[in-house]
């Protein structure tokens, strides 16, 4: 499974395997932080195909940990490979993979939510990729508490038409919780449609490629998992800015299990909630009785360009914050409204 000759296809020298690298460096996973390695090499290589063709792309992977995912993209012979790892007891071992690659592997230790993608890609792939797009791709089995803000990071980035240029070009391959991989991916009607699909999927081409079985994982997680591929599509689907699009699909969501008019309302202050709230779903010819997992791509981009008409004839409209407005409530234990009375079910 882990054999030290499987690695010598792009005349790699034999490399130690991810059970000699744990050995030799000591490497518990550490539960609190949610650390499951991986050390079948037929998964790790089944998860790196999922990239698509690797051969001279550049490639960052995120949580390399004890290096089974990166012992599969070295095997793609890529140009250069990023390590982005956060717990510094791996970076030896992972020092160790990379003697094996001069020249290709750099190793940073340091948090992937933090770290600022964009300034880690040579220069020369800036200046060119209007003439031939680079092969960039992030790849990573990540604990999901970091996964999730990740991916809302990197599709934040993907929206700015004039942020840094390698988020709209980078593919990602991920790990997910296989609920979450379920949202992420879900379509019109679909059970577990949510906040997470319409922002991804107006951004990105988004697949589920296929669960990994937690015995696969040493120790075992409680829950399965699942590997997405997001490729960025050349326009989004809602041209309108993140933040506004944001805003009306997090209100859309705030009651999953109630007409989609009663989460909508909440974009709008109480004094002319129901006035505004006809009006916004009159002109953007969304039935008020959906639900909102029933809400398609196509109604989510009448809503986000309405609410922009009227945000922009009045400006104040677009600082109004629902949730803040109820923790004010909350903090003041003044009467709720009667739209505020109910629970909130907004979810990721
Ligand atoms: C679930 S383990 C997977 C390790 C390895 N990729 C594998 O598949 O065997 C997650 C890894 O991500 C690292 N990690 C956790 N949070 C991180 C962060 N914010 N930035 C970078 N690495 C992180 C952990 O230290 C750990 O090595």
């Amino acid at each position: 499974m882990a054999a030290r000759g499987k690695v010598a296809a792009f005349n790699l020298p034999p490399l130690p395997t991810v059970g000699e690298i744990i050995k030799l460096f000591r490497l518990q996973a550490q539960k609190q932080l949610s650390q499951n390695f991986l050390l079948d090499l037929r998964l790790t290589d089944k998860i790196v195909r999922q990239a698509g063709k690797l051969k001279n792309a550049h490639v960052c992977e995120v949580g390399p940990g004890p290096g089974g995912i990166t012992r599969s993209i070295l095997n793609a012979d890529v140009e250069q490979l990023l390590l982005v790892e956060k717990d510094p007891r791996f970076i030896p071992g992972l020092q160790m993979l990379s003697e094996a690659a001069p020249g290709k592997v750099r190793i940073v230790h340091g948090d992937i939510l933090t770290f600022k993608m964009e300034k880690a890609f040579p220069k020369h792939l800036k200046k060119n990729w209007e003439d031939e797009p680079p092969n960039i791709h992030i790849i990573g089995n990540l604990p999901f508490s970091v996964s999730t803000p990740l991916i809302i990071k990197w599709l934040e980035n993907v929206s700015k038409k004039n942020g840094p240029f390698i988020y709209g070009r980078t593919q990602m391959t991920l790990t997910f919780q296989k609920e979450v991989a379920e949202r992420l991916t879900a379509n019109t009607g679909g059970k577990q449609r949510s906040r997470l699909s319409i922002m991804s999927q107006h951004l990105c081409t988004v697949e589920n490629r296929f669960v990994i079985p937690g015995q696969a994982f040493v120790p075992k997680p409680e829950v399965d998992v699942a590997v997405v591929h997001f490729t960025p599509l050349v326009q989004p689907k809602i041209q309108q800015p993140f933040e506004l699009v944001e805003k009306v699909v997090r209100s859309a969501f705030q009651f999953r299990r109630k007409h989609c008019f009663r989460g909508i309302e909440t974009l709008f202050p109480e004094s002319e909630r129901l006035k505004k709230t006809e009006e916004l779903m009159m002109a953007a010819d969304v039935d008020p009785t959906l639900r909102p997992f029933q809400l398609s791509m196509s109604h989510f981009r009448n809503l986000c360009n309405t609410y922009r008409k009227m945000c922009e004839e009045d400006p104040s409209l677009f600082a109004y914050n629902y949730r803040e407005e109820l923790k004010q409530k909350k903090r003041q234990h003044l009467p709720k409204s009667i739209s505020q009375t109910e629970q909130t079910e907004e979810e990721n």
